[in-house]
């Protein structure tokens, strides 16, 4: 969907149009969508932050549960995780569930220059190191890298999202710039699966043309079925 679509779909569903909202975000220009998802991105993340732990572990367990189905339903074999920092929706345990299923899971590692993502394989007995940002990650040449297009699946970490699949992430850029691929592909068998709370859910985020959107997003209440994209 371009972005005139989603925002007539928004429009013609949500009270957002009062106000004449949707009309000034048709107009936002690069610097006012970066203002625009800087401001987001502090509320969201607080609100991220907050989320108690007893509240946190039972929507852990539903959207680890949804998860595996999900990748199960795929036959997905090799599958990109993250490691959660920040109030992410934990992964080790959906990590280890996804081992045990016999499937692959590589980490992302930065590269820095390029503004990339590499990805890595990652077992209990890979050797790890924190990135600048204090996040562990393979060591490079100690952990087989994977070509991101090789990739069956990718679960990427959400600060917020909304129902088109548009994804507002850390503000770095590393999942736009290393799936910039799939873009205009619709075709292509790797499917993104954004890992959410519900509260993460807003009417819309602004996006940029570099912006990837996800294919489905897995929270607690719901799975979202994003990008309008031939999934089988
Ligand atoms: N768990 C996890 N791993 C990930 C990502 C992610 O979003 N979550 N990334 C997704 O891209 C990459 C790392 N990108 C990141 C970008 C910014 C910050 C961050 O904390 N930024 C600080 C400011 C840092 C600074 O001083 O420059 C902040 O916003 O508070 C963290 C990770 C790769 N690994
Ligand atoms: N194709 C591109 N062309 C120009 N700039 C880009 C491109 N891809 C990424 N960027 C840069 O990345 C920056 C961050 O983009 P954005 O705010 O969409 O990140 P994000 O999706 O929230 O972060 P991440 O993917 O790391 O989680 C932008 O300010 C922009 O400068």
């Amino acid at each position: 969907m371009t972005q005139s679509e989603r925002l007539r779909h928004l429009e013609e569903t949500s009270s957002a149009s009062k106000g004449g909202l949707i009309e000034h975000m048709r107009n936002s220009s690069v610097q006012e969508n970066h203002d625009l998802k800087r401001e987001l991105r502090r509320n969201l993340r607080a609100q991220r932050r907050n989320i108690g732990l007893a509240r946190r572990r039972k929507a852990e367990y539903t959207i680890l549960k949804r998860t595996l189905t999900l990748l199960k339903r795929r036959r997905a074999r090799s599958v990109a995780c993250y490691l959660d920092s920040d109030g992410e929706v934990p992964t080790q345990k959906l990590i280890t569930q996804i081992t045990l299923q016999g499937m692959d899971v590589y980490l992302p590692v930065l590269q820095h220059k390029s503004k990339r993502l590499c990805f890595r394989r990652y077992t209990y007995a890979t050797p790890m190191r924190p990135n600048r940002y204090g996040i562990l990650e393979p060591i490079p040449d100690q952990s087989p890298a994977i070509g991101a297009n090789r990739l069956d699946a990718v679960l990427l970490p959400v600060v917020g999202f909304d129902r088109q699949g548009s994804r507002l992430g850390m503000g770095g850029g590393f999942y736009d710039t290393t799936l910039k691929f799939l873009q205009h592909r619709d075709w292509h068998p790797l499917i993104t699966i954004g890992l959410a709370f519900e509260l993460q859910l807003v009417d819309y985020i602004p996006t940029d043309r570099w912006d990837i959107s996800l294919d489905r997003v897995v929270t607690e209440r719901s799975v979202y079925q994003g990008r309008v994209k031939q999934v089988y």
